[in-house]
This record gives C-alpha cells, structure tokens and sequence, in this order.
C-alpha cells in the first residue's frame, strides 16, 4: 500500500520522516512550490519542523494530483481548512483510504474529519490517525502509541499494518465518533487546563478540569453512539493526559497565555479555539450539558474573563458526581 502526506505542516511532515525512515517511498505535498523546492533542497522544513532531516525516501511535491496516486493519503491539514481542501478536487479522492492526522470539528458543519470526507469523497475509505503524539517527538524517532480507526475493519488493519513502524505502534479501532471526539475536545480542555495555571489556579484545578472534562467529552461521545472503552484509550484519555500537562501543547500553551494575561495572541494552529466554538454551539442546540466547553467558548469570544469562567464553573450546583 503506497502512502503520501498531503500537507507539510509540523505534523505532515513528521509522520512522512516516520513513515520513510526504512526507506519506504513517502510523497509530501505542500501547496506552497517555493517550500517543497526548499525541502526538496535542504532536506529540511526549516519553519515547521526545523532541526529534522528528510531521509532521502521522503519526496516533496507541489503537484497534488501526483501525491494523490498513492492508496492510502494522510490528511494533515488543519481542521478547519479540511472541508474546502477536499471538496477543490474531489476526483482525487475516489477509491482512496484517507487518513485524517487533523483533529476538531469544523465550525461551518459542526462535523469531524470523518464526516467531512463522506460528504466531499463519498468513494473513499474514511479512516482517522489519533492519539498522544507531539510531530517532534514523532519525527525524532521516539516510542509513540496512535490509534487508527475506520469502520471497515479489514481496511482498518491493513492500514495498522501498513502505518506501524518499530516505533509508532498503531492500536486499531471501528469506533470512528469516540476516536473523533475524543481527540477533539481534548484541545478545549487543554486550553481551559493552560487558563487554570496561567491565572494560578493550581494543579489541583487542572486535574479538576481534565477529570470534569473528561465527563463532558465522554457525555458528547456517548450522545453520538461512541464506545466508553474508545475514550479510555490512546485517543481519548491518552491524548487529554499529554495535552493538558505539557507547555509543548500549542491549545494547552495558548491557554497559558490566556490566563497570565487575560488575552492572547494565536501564535500557532490552535484547533481547540474554533472547535470550543463549534461544540458549545451545537452542546446548546442538543441540550448537552458542557459546561468547561461552554466557559472557554464564552472566554474566547470576549463575553466573560478567565476569573468569571471559573467562578461560573464554581457556583453550578453540588450533585452527584
Ligand atoms: N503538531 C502536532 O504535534 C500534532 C498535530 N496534530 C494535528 O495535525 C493537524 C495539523 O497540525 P500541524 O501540522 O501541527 O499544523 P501546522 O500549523 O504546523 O501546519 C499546518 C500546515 O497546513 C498548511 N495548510 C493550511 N491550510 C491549508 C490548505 N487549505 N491546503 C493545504 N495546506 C494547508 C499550512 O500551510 C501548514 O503547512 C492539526 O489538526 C493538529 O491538531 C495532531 C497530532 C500532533
Ligand atoms: O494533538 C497533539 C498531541 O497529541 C498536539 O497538541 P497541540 O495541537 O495542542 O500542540
């Protein structure tokens, strides 16, 4: 199964070095010509992943149609320029096992990576990469563990297979909403978690947060007919763990900010901003109780402050937990 990496950033490109390393033949495209012909010449993506080498097996191209012929396509777009990316050349993707690296839920649909490409590639395989992965930590060659989810579970192995290597162990999964979801709404959480330290709060608010938040994803994920056990795992709580503790998360980085200064500039793809967005609009449309993802959503578009979010978290009703 020939595999290509459409989009060069951090993450793109981290998993095409991963995906290369044994010499396996990987095309990168990027929609910039002057940064593949940097890559092309450098054999580094010198403002995503600098300090990484491109082992020789990994081809930069600019040509989308040229990666595209390889079976299985690796999506590492950010989430919310998905949509338009894969409905521009839709005769791409017939036939095709695409791989969504993005995570988030795109504000104009409310859907995840998942729906995105059965509305736009009804033809291809829809499967999703996910799980606790900094790309430098990828593209350094250290032990990380992903899950990898398509409904077709014989495709879903084939791609396990396929995607594995000595060091990225891929565990696979069916369960499309809970590997989704969960990998989205860990960036909400990890922003509000950021806040929590940043306005000092404490670790024990933090720890708070990703167990009360932890309840709201599940509560979502479990609305959409997820599995409990997916969000036990590697894509779910494994990647809230990594998310809300390190300074290496960009959401979790962004809120950290936030709540030392009260405002933040986006200095990086920050997906928890549009989805905290999107999944407190449709938590109220579905009268789904997501109290953390509603506070940072409000937090985001001005109405409250950081010490308003957390004194409206503290003074909701005592109830069982
Ligand atoms: N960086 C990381 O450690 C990880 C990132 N991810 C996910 O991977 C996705 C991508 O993130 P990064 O690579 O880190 O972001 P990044 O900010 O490093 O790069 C994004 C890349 O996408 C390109 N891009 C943006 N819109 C595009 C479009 N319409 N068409 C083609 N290319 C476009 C940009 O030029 C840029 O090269 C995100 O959803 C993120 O959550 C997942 C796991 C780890
Ligand atoms: O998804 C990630 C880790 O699994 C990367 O997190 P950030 O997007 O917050 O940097």
């Amino acid at each position: 199964m020939s595999v290509a990496v459409l989009g060069a950033g951090a993450f793109g490109t981290a998993l095409a070095v991963a995906l290369a390393r044994d010499g396996d033949p990987v095309r990168l495209w990027a929609r910039d010509a002057g940064q593949v012909r940097a890559m092309a010449e450098t054999r580094e993506n010198a403002e995503r992943l600098p300090g990484v080498t491109l082992p020789d097996s990994v081809e930069p191209v600019s040509d989308l149609a040229h990666a595209a012929e390889a079976d299985c396509l690796l999506l590492s777009v950010p989430m919310q320029s998905l949509s338009d990316f894969l409905k521009a050349t839709p005769d791409l993707w017939r036939g095709k096992r695409l791989v969504a690296c993005c995570k988030g839920v795109d504000l104009a649909t409310g859907l995840g990576p998942s729906g995105l490409i059965a509305a736009a590639a009804p033809d291809a395989v829809p499967a999703l990469l996910s799980g606790p992965s900094f790309a430098v930590d990828i593209a350094n060659g250290l032990p990380t563990a992903l899950t990898l989810a398509s409904a077709d579970e014989t495709a879903a192995r084939a791609m396990q297979e396929r995607l594995s290597t000595a060091v990225l162990r891929l565990y696979r999964s069916t369960d499309m909403a809970g590997v989704e979801l969960g990998g989205a709404l860990k960036n909400v959480i990890a922003i509000a978690c950021g806040m929590a330290i940043g306005a000092g709060l404490g670790e024990s608010a933090r720890a708070a947060l990703m167990t009360r938040g932890y309840a709201e994803i599940l509560r979502l994920a479990m609305a959409r007919g997820a599995q409990r056990e997916t969000l036990a795992g590697l894509s779910g709580l494994g990647d809230l763990v990594l998310t809300c503790t390190s300074e290496k998360s960009r959401n979790y980085a962004y809120g950290l900010r936030l709540g030392q200064a009260g405002k933040a500039e986006t200095l990086a793809t920050t997906e928890g901003i549009a989805t905290a967005r999107a999944v407190s609009t449709l938590a109220a449309r579905e009268g789904l109780e997501m109290p953390i993802t509603t506070a940072i959503a409000a937090v985001l578009d001005g109405s409250v402050t950081v010490e308003q979010a957390a004194d409206g978290l503290l003074t909701r009703p005592l109830r069982p937990e």
